[in-house]
């Protein structure tokens, strides 16, 4: 049976929740529940803190979980990224008064305040910038208002946080993070039906299928257009001057290629979500 952690609460907590039930596991039905076994699928689920996930999975405790890349690094345990899942993306960054900080030079001797000061010592270490780090749970944000720090890294996604209290970015980015799947040091039997599976959540949410009926002298360049993960399949209909194409499109093109394919002289564009995918 395949151990599997997922965060109990917290910003990755109801995406995670949403993948693997889209991936066919079940869920927990009560936000008290701990433990869920899904002997059908033959795995179990540990609701735990986020933060303490990567020690779970990385001692050999659990099998594989789901975390943010940011506290797999941070937790320094055994635990390596198996796949990234694409939700939860941001960006780790320094952060300053305005006008204050240019370059990581200037953190030399700064109160730094942070939630990650494993994956903050270790960036600022491997460049030879000595800061006095002051570990926070959360909020940093307000750190410097306060008065216990100089400057900031934590997470950033919109930057609203940030603009609120008067902050600014400096500095390249320490580190990208999204969620990830990871996995401990033992083989796991089932890690790659898992693996497989959340692979076709992310697909399935992330393209459509678009048909269409085309005069078949334009296939060219309608698949010049639309060409598909692989190509586009292209059926014959009664009539021998047009056929009929499927192809899959990313979501977020979606109007923009149809715009183009009407404009060529396709017509009947009809577009269906994916409820599953393997590709
Ligand atoms: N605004 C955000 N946008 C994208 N990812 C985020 C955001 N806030 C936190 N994360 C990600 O969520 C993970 C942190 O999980 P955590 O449960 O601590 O989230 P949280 O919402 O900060 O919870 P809490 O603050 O209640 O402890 C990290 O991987 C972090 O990069
Ligand atoms: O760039 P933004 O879109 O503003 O998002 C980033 C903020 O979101 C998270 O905070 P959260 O609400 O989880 O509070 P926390 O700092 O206490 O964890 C993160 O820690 C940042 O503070
Ligand atoms: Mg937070």
């Amino acid at each position: 049976m395949l151990r599997i952690a997922v965060p109990n609460k917290g910003a990755l907590a109801e995406t995670a929740a949403e993948y693997l039930k889209e991936a066919g596991y079940n869920g927990r039905r009560d936000p008290k529940e701990l433990i869920v076994s899904d002997p059908k699928n033959d795995v179990e689920f540990f609701y735990l803190r986020p933060r303490d996930i990567a020690t779970y999975v990385g001692s050999g405790a659990l099998d594989v979980g789901i975390t943010g890349r940011d506290l797999l690094i941070d937790s320094g345990s055994d635990a390596h990224e198996d796949e990234p899942l694409g939700f939860a993306v941001s960006t780790f960054r320094f952060a300053g008064p305005a006008g204050q900080f240019a370059a990581l030079d200037d953190l030399r001797g700064k109160r730094l305040a942070t939630s990650y000061p494993v994956l903050v010592g270790g960036y600022l270490a491997e460049r030879g910038i000595d800061v006095h780090l002051v570990k926070l749970d959360g909020a940093v944000e307000s750190a410097i208002r306060l008065g216990v720090a100089d400057v900031i890294a934590d997470v950033v996604e919109t930057g609203t946080t940030l603009r609120k209290q008067g902050l600014e970015i400096f500095g390249e980015p320490i580190l990208r993070s999204e969620a990830v799947l990871i996995a401990g040091p033992n083989e796991a039997p089932g890690l790659d039906t898992l693996h497989r599976r959340l692979e076709g959540v992310m697909v399935a949410r992330r393209y459509v299928l678009m048909d269409y009926d085309l005069p078949s002298e334009l296939i060219e360049q309608a698949t010049a257009i639309a060409s598909g993960m692989e190509s586009p399949t292209i059926s014959p209909t009664r009539d021998a001057a047009w056929v009929a194409v499927r192809v899959m499109i990313p979501r977020e093109e979606i109007n923009h290629i149809m715009d183009a394919l009407y404009e060529l002289g396709a017509r009947a564009i009809l577009v269906t979500p994916i409820h599953a995918a393997r590709l």
